[in-house]
C-alpha cells in the first residue's frame, strides 16, 4: 500500500520534480549528479557489505580495533580494517542491526542524486529511516543481554533507560505505540485502511481467479507493450521491480477486453484502486460534515446522549425472585375433562339439530375454548342462542360463546377448567414478551386463552377503565400493572400519583414515595386518601398537562416520546426550561366513591386529563366497582377505549364497562375481559399477592432515592389564592423560597419560578409581583427577564429582616 501511494504522490509532483531538478542544474552539472550519485550508492553498498560481515567476523575483529592505525593488523571483516571500524562503530556503538536501514538510506540518497529526484521527498526518508532505526534498535536493545550487536549501545542504553522508568512491558508498550504512530503518519494507516486494504486484497484474489480465465497469449501484447512504459516509471519514480507494474497488469483489463487500448486500462484502473486503498479519503469528508453540525451534536459527541437515569444510576430493578413460583403453575391437561366436556357440547348441539364437523380444544389457565365448526347452512345466531342450554348441560358457571371467533371463521365455546392454575406475576414478568417488549410503559396482565403473555402499552391505550365487582381481583390487577411497570422502568422515566380512597390497598407502595411517586409540594404523603386533596392532585395534573404543553410547544415536538428523544440528543436547552419529562401514571381506585363525594369537581379535571393528557405522557387508570352510567360518564368512557372487566354481577354493568355483555359470565379470581376498542380477550389476570408487593417495594424503598418525591405544580384553589395585595402579612408562603430561587440565578422570571417551585403559572406570576413590591426584582421589561435588584442571598436576608423591623 506504502509503496503504491509513493507511486501516486511521485507521478502527482512530476512538475515539481522538475522545477527542483532545474535548481539543481545550476549548482551540479549532469557528470556531477553522476558522480557523486554513483558514489553515494557505492558507499551505501560499501557500508551494507561491511555490516553483513561484522556479523560473521565482528566478534574476532574486535582485538584489531585498538590497533586500527597498523598497517600489519589483519581484520577479518570483508572490508578489512576499514570495514571493521566502521561497522563496529555503527552497529555495536550506534544502532546495532537497525544500521542497515542507514546503509540504505545512503545508497538511496545516491540514486535520488543520480536520477535527479525529488530531495524533498529524500529529506522525509531520511528522518523516517533514521525514526525507525531508533524504533528498531530500541526493540532489539530488549534482547542484548544475549545479542549486543543487535540493538547497538543506543538500543541498549535506550531500552534500560526505559526499563527504570516503565519496566518492561511498558516500554514494550510504548514501541508498539511507537509503531502505530509510524504507521499512522508515515503510511497514512487508518482503521478505515486497514478494512480497505483486506478488502482490496480479497478483491484482488477473486480478480486474479477470474483472470485465469484469460489465457497469457492475450496479454501477451499489452506486456510487450508496457515494457517501455513500464522501465520509464521505475526509472523515474522509484525501485518497484517492473515485475510487479507487470504482476498488476493482467488483474485489470479483465472487465474491458476489446475496445480499449491496452495502455488505457492500467491507467484508468489504477486510480480507483488507490482511492479504494485511501478510505481516508472518506473519512476526510466526514470530518468536514461534522465541523458544519450544530452544538448539540457536539454536546453528544463530547458527553454521549443525555441519561435521565444518571442521578440514580446505581438503581437496581427488582430481581425475579421476590416473586413467588406457585405449585399450581402450568397447564395440566384432564383427558377425562376434555372428552367429557367435548361429549357433552356435541350432544346439547345435536339434540338442536345442530351437526358438528369440526371440533377442536385450547387449554388456558382457568378456561378452555372449544373450537367447533357447525354443519354447512347452519345459523350462527342459533348457537349463540344455545349459551344457557349448553352451560345448563356443562353444569359450569361462567360458559361464554364467541360467534364466530374473529378472523378464524369458527365458533367458540370457553367452558372453565375444574382446576384452574394459577398465572404467577412471575411467569408473565419473565416471559420474553415483556422482558423484550419495547414499548414505553409495557403492562404484563396475564395470559389469553391460548397461554400466551398478553403485554400491552398503557402509553398506546391510552388510558385504562378497569371494573369489577368485589371481590373479583381488582385490587391484584391494579398490582399487576404497578408492578409490570416498576420491573420495567427505570425510577426516572415513570412515577404514579396513586389515589386511594380504601386507604389500604394501595399502602405498600408508600416505600417507593421518593423513586416513583409524585405527589403535591405541600402534601405530607404521596398516596392520596382524602377525597379534597384529590381535587387539588387532579388540577395539579392539569396545570402539569398545561405546563408540559407549553414546554412542547417550545421545543416544536407533538408528544412527549420526541420531547424526550430530543431532550436525550441534547437538543433542548434545560436553562430555557426544558427538563426530561417522565411519564406519570394516575392510578384512582374505587372511582365511583370519588365521584359520589366529589361530583363535577372530580368529573371535570378527569375528563380534561383522559382528552388531552395522552401526548405528554400523563396516562390514567381508573377502577371502580360499580360501573354504572352516573359513575362512568359519556365523556370519561370516549376517552378510555382501553377497558378491562372482571367479573360484574349484572348484564347492564358488563354493557356499561364493555359495550356489550360476558364480563358477567367471567368466573372471578382475575378471570377478565379486555378490549381496547375492537374484539374482547379473555384473560387470566396475573396474580401478585401483597407480601410479594411488599417485598419488591421494600427493594426498591432500600435503594438510593431522590430527596423528595417527584413534586407535581401547586394548584391553589379558588377560596384559598394568595392575595394581589403586597402586604407582608399577605405574602403567598413561598415568597422566601422565591427571593431566594430569583436571587440566587439572578434571573426574574415567572418561568424559573415554575420550574424550580412547581408551581403554575398564576401562582409564579404573583410570586413575581410580590417580589417587585419587595423590590427584589425591578420592573416588568417585556420579553426580557426582569431585572434582579439583591445581589446576593445575605443582601436578601438583610432586606427581608429591615422590612420585619
Ligand atoms: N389473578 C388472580 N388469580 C388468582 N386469584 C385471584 C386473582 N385475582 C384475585 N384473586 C383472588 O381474589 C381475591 C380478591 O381479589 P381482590 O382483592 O383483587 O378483589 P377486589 O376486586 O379488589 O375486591 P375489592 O373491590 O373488594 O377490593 C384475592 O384475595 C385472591 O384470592
Amino acid at each position: 500500500m506504502a509503496k503504491k501511494k509513493t507511486k501516486t504522490k511521485s507521478s502527482t509532483s512530476t512538475t515539481k520534480a522538475e522545477k527542483t531538478s532545474r535548481k539543481l542544474r545550476v549548482k551540479l552539472t549532469s557528470q556531477q549528479k553522476l558522480i557523486f550519485g554513483s558514489l553515494l550508492m557505492i558507499l551505501g553498498i560499501l557500508l551494507f557489505i561491511a555490516f553483513l560481515s561484522f556479523f560473521f567476523t565482528g566478534e574476532a575483529d574486535q582485538s584489531t580495533l585498538t590497533e586500527i592505525g597498523s598497517r600489519e593488523v589483519v581484520a577479518q571483516n570483508w572490508l578489512n580494517k576499514l570495514g571493521a571500524w566502521v561497522s563496529n562503530f555503527f552497529i555495536m556503538k550506534g544502532f546495532g542491526f537497525a544500521s542497515f536501514i542507514l546503509a540504505g538510506l545512503v545508497f538511496l540518497s545516491g540514486i535520488y542524486v543520480t536520477l535527479d529526484i525529488n530531495k524533498s521527498k529524500l529529506r522525509s526518508h531520511w528522518i523516517w529511516g533514521t525514526l525507525a532505526a531508533i524504533w528498531m534498535s530500541i526493540f532489539f536493545g530488549f534482547f542484548a543481554h544475549k545479542y549486543d550487536a543487535l540493538g547497538g549501545t543506543i538500543g541498549f542504553e535506550m531500552n534500560s533507560f526505559f526499563q527504570d522508568y516503565i519496566g518492561i512491558i511498558g516500554t514494550a508498550l510504548l514501541l508498539f505505540f511507537g509503531l502505530i504512530i509510524y504507521a499512522a503518519i508515515k503510511f497514512n494507516v487508518t482503521g478505515d485502511s486497514i478494512v480497505a486494504f483486506f478488502k482490496s486484497a480479497r478483491k484482488n484474489i477473486n480478480a486474479d481467479f477470474k483472470n485465469d480465465v484469460y489465457t497469457t497469449d492475450t496479454y501477451a501484447p499489452l506486456d510487450n507493450d508496457l515494457t517501455a512504459e513500464a522501465e520509464d516509471i521505475k526509472a523515474a519514480f522509484d525501485l518497484k521491480p517492473a515485475k510487479q507494474e507487470e504482476d498488476i497488469v493482467p488483474a485489470k483489463p479483465k472487465p474491458e477486453p476489446t475496445g480499449v487500448t491496452p495502455t488505457l486500462n492500467i491507467q484508468v484502473a489504477e486510480p480507483p484502486e488507490d482511492e479504494e486503498e485511501l478510505a481516508m479519503e472518506v473519512e476526510h469528508v466526514k470530518e468536514e460534515a461534522s465541523e458544519s453540525n450544530n452544538l448539540s451534536d457536539k454536546l453528544v459527541a463530547d458527553f454521549g446522549q443525555f441519561d435521565p437515569t444518571l442521578e440514580l444510576s446505581k438503581y437496581q430493578f427488582p430481581p425475579l425472585d421476590l416473586l413467588k413460583k406457585y405449585d399450581s403453575e402450568g397447564i395440566t391437561i384432564d383427558q377425562d375433562e376434555l372428552e367429557e366436556n367435548k361429549n357433552r357440547i356435541v350432544e346439547t348441539l345435536n339434540n338442536y339439530n345442530i351437526g358438528i364437523s369440526n371440533i377442536k380444544a385450547t387449554i388456558g389457565p382457568t378456561v378452555t375454548l372449544y373450537e367447533i365448526v357447525p354443519n354447512a347452512g347452519i345459523r350462527i345466531s342459533k348457537i349463540k342462542n344455545l349459551e344457557d342450554d349448553i352451560a345448563l348441560s356443562l353444569a359450569a358457571l361462567g360458559i361464554r360463546i364467541i360467534a364466530p371467533i374473529p378472523g378464524k371463521g369458527t365458533i367458540g365455546i370457553e367452558v372453565p377448567n375444574k382446576n384452574s392454575t394459577i398465572v404467577s406475576m412471575r411467569s408473565v414478568i419473565a416471559s420474553q414478551k415483556f422482558q423484550k417488549s419495547e414499548m414505553e410503559l409495557p403492562i404484563a396482565f396475564g395470559k389469553t386463552i391460548s397461554n400466551e403473555t398478553m403485554v400491552v402499552d398503557l402509553a398506546k391505550m391510552p388510558h385504562l377503565l378497569m371494573a369489577g365487582a368485589t371481590g373479583q381481583g381488582k385490587s391484584v390487577g391494579l398490582n399487576a400493572v404497578l408492578t409490570s411497570l416498576l420491573y420495567k422502568k427505570h425510577p426516572a422515566e415513570v412515577k404514579f400519583v396513586l389515589v386511594d380512597p380504601k386507604k389500604v390497598e394501595l399502602t405498600l407502595f408508600n416505600k417507593i414515595e421518593r423513586h416513583y411517586l409524585a405527589k403535591l409540594p405541600d402534601s405530607e404523603d404521596a398516596i392520596i386518601t382524602d377525597n379534597t386533596k384529590v381535587i387539588n392532585t387532579l388540577n395539579s395534573l392539569c396545570i402539569e398537562m398545561d405546563n408540559r404543553y407549553e414546554m412542547l410547544k417550545n421545543a416544536l415536538c407533538r408528544n412527549i416520546k420526541e420531547y424526550n428523544d430530543k431532550f436525550r440528543a441534547r437538543k433542548l436547552n434545560p436553562e430555557e426550561g426544558h427538563q426530561f419529562l417522565p411519564y406519570i401514571v394516575l392510578v384512582v381506585d374505587e372511582f365511583a366513591d370519588l365521584i359520589m363525594t366529589a361530583g363535577k369537581e372530580v368529573e371535570t379535571p378527569i375528563a380534561r386529563l383522559a382528552q388531552l393528557a395522552r401526548a405528554i405522557g400523563i396516562h390514567l387508570i381508573i377502577a371502580t366497582q360499580r360501573p354504572s352510567v352516573n359513575v362512568i360518564t359519556g365523556i370519561i368512557k370516549a376517552n378510555f377505549p382501553a377497558r378491562l372487566a372482571f367479573r360484574v354481577t349484572s348484564k347492564i354493568d358488563s354493557r356499561t364497562i364493555l359495550d356489550s355483555s360476558g364480563a358477567d359470565q367471567l368466573i372471578g379470581r382475575g378471570d377478565m375481559l379486555f378490549t381496547q376498542g375492537n374484539e374482547l380477550t379473555r384473560v387470566q389476570c396475573a396474580f401478585v399477592d401483597t407480601p410479594e408487593v411488599e417485598l419488591i417495594t421494600e427493594f426498591i424503598g432500600g435503594q438510593k432515592a431522590y430527596p423528595d418525591a417527584y413534586l407535581l405544580p401547586e394548584y391553589v384553589g379558588e377560596e384559598n389564592g394568595t392575595s394581589l395585595d403586597v402586604d407582608i402579612s399577605d405574602r403567598d408562603k413561598l415568597f422566601r423560597e422565591a427571593a431566594e430561587v430569583i436571587v440566587t440565578a439572578q434571573q426574574g422570571s415567572a418561568s424559573l419560578l415554575q420550574r424550580k417551585l412547581k408551581l403554575g403559572y398564576n401562582r409564579a406570576g404573583r410570586l413575581i409581583d410580590q417580589l417587585e413590591a419587595a423590590g427584589i426584582v425591578g420592573q416588568f421589561e417585556g420579553s426580557k427577564a426582569r431585572q434582579v435588584l439583591v445581589t446576593d442571598l445575605v443582601a436578601l436576608d438583610q432586606l427581608l429582616a429591615n422590612e420585619l423591623q
